[in-house]
């Protein structure tokens, strides 16, 4: 590879590989800085489902301006791994940190890329329950100032996403509406057949 241009968190390169032709190629690609050795991955996102008595399940989302978009974003909790950290202890944090909320872990992704015909970036999805009845998790307090909490119910949640969007310019990340989507197939079972085979 060659260096194009770095700052502090990103620099641009141009990636020399051999396409399955045999022919030499380049690619201009971006790459994180603050990538560690010892892990495969950038970051963390967070799918947080908090979980109270007499409510429905909610999922915990994060709405905040994001400069490269020039408006602001609807998320799941996310950030950096840091330095000696795995990735469920960066999920914990992070959730703590964006939303005031202690959760546990209940799944995790492999690594995974976001965006790989333009960057190396990778994240691994941290599934998190919460237990909304237990003392600290009954008023959150959430360290960061342009960061909103947003609860949204699971059962309704590409809808109530859709309602969002529709009263003001928030561009959602495409994790968040692929999970919508998903979850609007897993709740939708129109006259479904106990003989149906897969
Ligand atoms: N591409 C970036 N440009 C910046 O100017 N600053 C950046 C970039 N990526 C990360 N950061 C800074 C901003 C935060 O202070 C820290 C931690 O970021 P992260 O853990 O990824 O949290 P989110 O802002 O929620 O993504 O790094």
């Amino acid at each position: 590879w060659i260096p194009m241009a770095a700052g502090k968190w990103i620099k641009l390169e141009k990636t020399t590989y051999v396409d399955p032709a045999g022919n030499t190629r380049t690619w201009e690609t971006v790459k994180r800085t603050t990538r560690l050795s010892n892990t495969d991955a950038d970051g963390v996102g967070i799918i947080a489902l908090l979980k109270r008595t007499l409510h429905k399940d909610c999922v915990v989302m994060v709405k905040q301006f994001r400069p490269p978009l020039g408006c602001h974003s609807l998320e799941f909790p996310a950030g950096l791994i840091d330095e000696g950290e795995t990735a469920e202890e960066a999920a914990l944090r992070e959730l703590k940190e964006e939303t005031g909320y202690k959760g546990e872990v209940v799944g995790v992704t492999p690594v995974t890329c976001l965006d790989p015909g333009l960057s190396n970036c990778t994240t691994q999805i941290i599934m998190v329950n919460i237990n909304g009845d237990d003392m600290e998790n009954i008023n959150p307090t959430q360290q960061l100032e342009f960061v909103e909490v947003i609860l949204l119910p699971l059962d309704e949640f590409q809808t109530k996403i859709d309602d969002l969007l529709r009263k003001e310019k928030i561009v959602v990340d495409s994790k968040v509406y692929i999970f919508a989507m998903g979850m609007v197939q897993a709740f939708f079972k129109p006259r479904e057949l106990p003989v149906l085979k897969q």
